[in-house]
């Protein structure tokens, strides 16, 4: 089949059926790229590398919009085999949206080459001549040292004693607020050690990697597989206790902390307000479940629904974020205080990460967990959400429990 991928002549894609290359890690290591594309979950999911199509998007609020326009271009002429209808056969495009839809840096991007394998299937689609480039050995970055990024932990409590106080005085209901870690590492950053130590102790999450973001986030979006569509929406979280018990007691607390509770509950009421007039059928659970990860547990709610139209993913998500998980309640007022309180850009933490294929399926998550990696540098992303009784103190503990994802994938 032949695609034009907005570039000079149509090139050739290719998709084809290839034996079981077992867990997707596997492959990372014989990748001719140190910094692939890559969604695995449970040793499944996407890799790519190579760049067949880029494209900067454009900020401002109609950035879905545009991307949707442009990816349209895009797979317009791809004719994907319909006998094989499986999210992700044929060609896809990866994408990292910034968080904030005034800032720069959001890209979507068509990998010259992309190993997939899901539901027991295995296949290979190439777009042109495959790369050609050496293998090189994984590398340890060596000693990594940190500094903080846009504020001190100090005057991050303060800032969130301040939004306490604004959500006290009823501005505002709930806001996220986050803070950035620099790690400076002695020698440059590969990406395919970094999800591969990722995948490995967070078989679960998402681990990503999209144009030098990189992390395994627990929390997704949207995925969608024809009319049907899932979200795991999360918020309320506690560190990992030191004993079992102290976990239990820990998860238990969790669970009945009326701060936690309403904190998650402003978190569903987003998703279901934006996902309801999409949906011909919504289900949200009546009470939300523990999530255990090696760093923290969440409250975590399954949501489920059946799109009434043909929306791609791309729809969905530009309808869902930022949800309140990531943003606040209510939305417009949480964002204002974000921009005035965390003096920093976010850049894709906390924006949608994720790939999307020509039928308009495909899986989105919250780049949470993450880092953005440049050369010997990655800036590390975590926050939390911020109520009117929130504890600064919790708060940037929870916070610092938050980047211990990305200070092992880059320490091991
Ligand atoms: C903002 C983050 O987490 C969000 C997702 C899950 C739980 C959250 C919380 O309990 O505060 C946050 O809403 C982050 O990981 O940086």
């Amino acid at each position: 089949m032949s695609v034009a991928l907005g570039t000079i002549r149509p090139l050739p894609v290719r998709t084809t059926p290839v034996g079981d290359p077992g867990n997707l890690l596997a492959s990372l290591a014989s990748l001719p790229s140190t910094a692939p594309y890559a969604w695995i979950r449970n040793g499944e999911g996407l890799i790519g590398w190579g760049q067949a199509a880029k494209v900067v998007v454009p900020p401002g609020p109609g950035r879905f919009a545009w991307a949707r326009q442009w990816l349209a271009g895009v797979f317009g002429d791809a004719h994907v085999d319909e006998a094989v209808r499986t999210p992700g056969w044929g060609p896809v495009a990866f994408g990292s949206f910034t968080f904030d839809e005034d800032a720069h840096g959001s890209v979507l991007v068509v990998p010259q080459a992309v190993l997939a394998r899901r539901d027991g299937r295995a296949w290979m689609t190439t777009i042109g001549e495959a790369p050609l480039q050496t293998v090189s050995h994984l590398r340890d970055p060596g000693r990594i040292s940190y500094g903080d990024g846009s504020l001190t932990a100090p005057e991050w409590e303060h800032v969130v004693a301040r939004a306490a106080r604004r959500i006290r005085d009823g501005e505002l209901e709930k806001v996220v607020l986050a803070r950035d870690l620099v790690a400076t590492a002695e020698h440059p950053i590969d990406v395919r050690l970094l999800l591969d130590r990722l995948a490995r102790r967070y078989p679960e999450c998402y681990t990503f990697s999209v144009a030098g973001l990189v992390g395994a986030t627990p929390e997704l979006l949207i995925r969608r597989t024809g009319q049907e569509i899932e979200s795991l929406v999360l918020a309320g979280t506690t560190p990992r206790g030191i004993s079992a018990a102290d976990d239990l007691a820990r998860g238990a607390a969790l669970f009945a902390s009326a701060k936690d509770r309403y904190e998650h509950e402003c978190a569903i009421a987003s998703v279901r307000e934006t996902l309801a007039p999409l949906c011909s059928s919504l289900t949200t659970p009546d009470e939300p479940e523990l999530l255990v990860l090696p760093n923290v547990q969440h409250l975590a709610s399954h949501v489920s629904g059946r799109l009434a139209d043909g929306a791609s993913v791309l729809d969905v998500v530009a309808a869902m974020h930022p949800t309140a998980a990531v943003g606040g309640t209510p939305t417009d007022t949480a964002i204002k205080v974000i921009r005035e309180l965390e003096g920093m850009d976010r850049a894709g933490y906390a924006g949608p990460v994720g790939w999307i294929d020509a039928h308009g399926d495909g899986e989105w998550g919250i780049a949470l967990r993450s880092g953005l990696i440049r050369g010997r540098r990655a800036r590390l992303f975590a926050g939390g959400g911020i109520m009117g009784d929130s504890d600064p103190a919790a708060e940037l503990a929870e916070a610092q429990a938050k980047f211990r994802v990305m200070q092992y994938a880059l320490e091991g």
